[in-house]
């Protein structure tokens, strides 16, 4: 993909990467006001913050020194976006391209300016993120707290507060008063005892991401000048899976863009809204219409998936919102056969190696990859694993769950950290023969976190000197994959060294908190280590440590924004959606995230060994209802 250096008019600007645009998407693209996109899956709604930031950017609308800011709720969506830009503009543009995830967005300003809060919500520097759950809500406020002053309320006031609503209705339910509740119902005077404790009371403060993103916003309403910097650096803010927006994220966007000249763009889909028990707000799109004078823009067509699959998404995105207008696919179907079908199978073992026997069919009549494939399970990905793994290994196919751990950090995690992303290209730059594609990966890199002007020539040729030594001398230190965990570790820290760890740190302020960048390392070596079993080469054990030639398996949650040539759902029943009538929609939403990962097909299956279907007997009609058909295979 060619990409423009120099600045183009807004007339000349072509999209980048793709051969064309959607009518409203290139509205949207190149709109001077405020947007709030709603389109259904497949729709290009990441692809269009990636071309709005190209034209942003390289017409100069968004001019220097001024900066976009993307907020994404995951970190691979954040990385994702990031990426794209990055492969569609030069980097002397994308690098006023600033993609994060809110917590990170949030953490780092209170890592930056916290100091400023009012001393009564002011956390010491060195705090602790912490992930409380019904149990800790419960012990304290049945334990920990005891009883409020009797002008407050009695004991049994706070034993009536619900440990489930305790944390989205008051911990953090709105924006923090300044001085305090003056005159505190029971469950405000619980909340900001919850609050004191945490900030104060112990050996150090201890902080949640809701609360990190509640402190936040205080922060920049009390700091008016901290607010106009941001307001000053970002001319753009886009905001991906927006119908996930919580309204602690809200309240922080409100507090800093509201009433200013930078322009929203929002993307998302309410169909797809799967963290409602996260927080997420009822409908944010409504909200963000009426605060920032965004107008409604909806996308059409499906990028994605075969015409057979968008017919069969429509009638499930229906009973999700009954006003759905049907999308039209931009793709063609190529597989023979049904695009979606139930298989039934007798016993787990039998299902998975005929599982494993069907990808390898696949792999070699539509010459596909291990990556074309995705085991989705609903949940407890771990128990899927143990018995589909042996068949498809069995099959030639390694399967890799990516919700398992690697050290301490989840594998999916773990890939897309900083930290383990340089360790990988660095180690493909020094073991790869032909590394012409790792090189200018590593030299990038390295321009950035050493700070090194992009028009300072001298500087950057002595930085490329100085990785070619790096990388020979790390290749013959190193001939062969490490053997133990400590010769791992050594790698790793080995690397880490020369890029600089003030660097790393100085560019992902996360890593400068806690122990979490020693926690990346440990896992990376872990990992690196684990990947390196055998004999085997440099080459094999990064692509091991990447699961370049693996089929991944995860849960429904992790597969949010991806997508794949095949879609296999495990476990159709009543026992992996155990809670389904607890939040109907929610879980119908979860099915239709799963079946929309799909280009060409989709394949449910069923073990009654499992558990029962009647729980789940919507699915099964909506199934039916599209004229999806059931197979008993063995
Ligand atoms: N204008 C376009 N022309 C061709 N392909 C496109 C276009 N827009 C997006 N795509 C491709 O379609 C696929 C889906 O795009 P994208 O991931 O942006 O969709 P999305 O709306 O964010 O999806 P979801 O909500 O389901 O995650 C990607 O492979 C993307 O490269």
């Amino acid at each position: 993909m060619a990409v423009l250096s120099r600045r183009v008019s807004s007339e000349e600007w072509q999209p980048v990467g793709v051969a064309a645009l959607e009518a409203n998407a290139l509205t949207v693209v190149r709109s001077a006001n405020s947007r709030s996109v709603i389109a259904g899956p497949g729709a290009g709604k990441t692809e269009l913050l990636a071309q709005r930031a190209a034209y942003l950017l390289q017409t100069g609308v968004a001019s220097a020194p001024r900066r976009i800011l993307a907020i994404s709720f995951k970190r691979d969506a954040a990385t994702n976006l990031a990426a794209r830009v990055h492969q569609r503009c030069h980097r002397n543009h994308a690098e006023r391209f600033d993609s994060m995830t809110f917590d990170a967005f949030a953490k780092g300003l209170i890592d930056r300016f916290g100091q400023a809060l009012p001393a009564r919500w002011r956390p010491r520097p060195d705090y602790d993120i912490i992930f409380p759950g019904d149990r800790d809500y419960r012990d304290f406020l049945y334990q920990q707290v005891g009883a409020p002053p009797a002008s407050v309320g009695t004991y049994a006031d706070l034993q009536a507060i619900s440990v489930k609503t305790f944390e989205r209705r008051f911990l953090v339910g709105s924006p923090l008063p300044v001085d305090g509740w003056p005159h505190p119902t029971p469950s405000q005077w619980a909340a900001n005892r919850f609050w004191q404790i945490s900030l104060h009371e112990g050996r150090k403060s201890v902080l949640s991401f809701s609360m990190i993103g509640r402190l936040a916003e205080l922060l920049l309403r009390v700091n008016p000048m901290t607010r106009n910097a941001l307001r000053l650096t970002y001319s753009h803010l886009f905001m991906d899976e927006f119908q996930d927006t919580t309204q602690i994220q809200y309240d922080l966007v409100r507090t800093i863009f509201l009433g200013t000249d930078t322009v929203v763009t929002a993307v998302g889909d309410n169909k797809q809204q799967i963290m409602r028990w996260a927080m997420a707000m009822d409908d944010p799109f409504t909200a963000l219409d009426g605060d920032f004078g965004a107008t409604r823009t909806p996308l059409y067509n499906n990028y994605r998936s075969s015409p057979e699959l968008v017919r069969i998404q429509h009638v499930l995105a229906q009973a999700l919102d009954a006003r759905a207008v049907a999308p039209v696919s931009k793709t063609v179907g190529t597989i023979a056969g049904d695009s979606c079908a139930i298989l039934e199978f007798s016993t787990p073992e039998i299902e998975a190696e005929r599982l494993a026997a069907f990808v390898a069919t696949e792999m070699k009549t539509h010459t596909l990859g291990p990556r074309d494939f995705v085991l989705l399970a609903r949940q407890k990905a771990n128990e899927y694993a143990a018995v589909l793994e042996p068949a498809f290994v069995g099959a030639g196919i390694p399967l890799r769950n990516e919700a398992g751990m690697a050290g301490s950090i989840m594998l999916q995690d773990l890939l897309v950290e900083a930290a383990s992303e340089l360790t990988v290209a660095v180690l493909r730059l020094a073991m790869t023969a032909r590394a012409g594609r790792h090189w200018t990966e590593c030299q990038e890199a390295l321009i950035t976190l050493r700070g090194v002007a992009l028009d300072d020539e001298i500087a950057q040729a002595k930085l490329a000197r100085e990785l070619d030594a790096y990388v020979f001398k790390l290749r013959a230190a190193h001939p062969s994959p490490p053997r133990s965990k400590t010769a791992s570790r050594a790698i790793v820290d080995d690397i880490l060294g020369f890029i600089g760890r003030e660097r790393v740190i100085a560019v992902h302020p996360a890593y400068g908190q806690g122990d979490w960048l020693e926690k990346v390392l440990d896992s990376a070596a872990e990992h690196l280590w684990a990947s390196s079993v055998g004999d085997i080469e440099w080459v094999s054990a990064l692509d091991t440590y990447e699961g370049i030639h693996a089929i991944p398996l995860m849960t429904i949650h992790k597969s949010k924004g991806l997508e794949y040539h095949s879609v296999i759902f495990v476990g159709l029943d009543d026992g992996a959606w155990w809670s389904f009538s607890n939040d109907q929609i929610e879980a119908t939403a979860g099915f239709f995230v799963a079946f929309t990962r799909a280009k060409q097909r989709v394949v449910f299956t069923y073990c009654a060994l499992r558990g029962t279907r009647t729980k789940i007997a919507t699915l099964y009609q909506l199934l039916r209802n599209a004229g999806v058909k059931s197979f008993n295979v063995a």
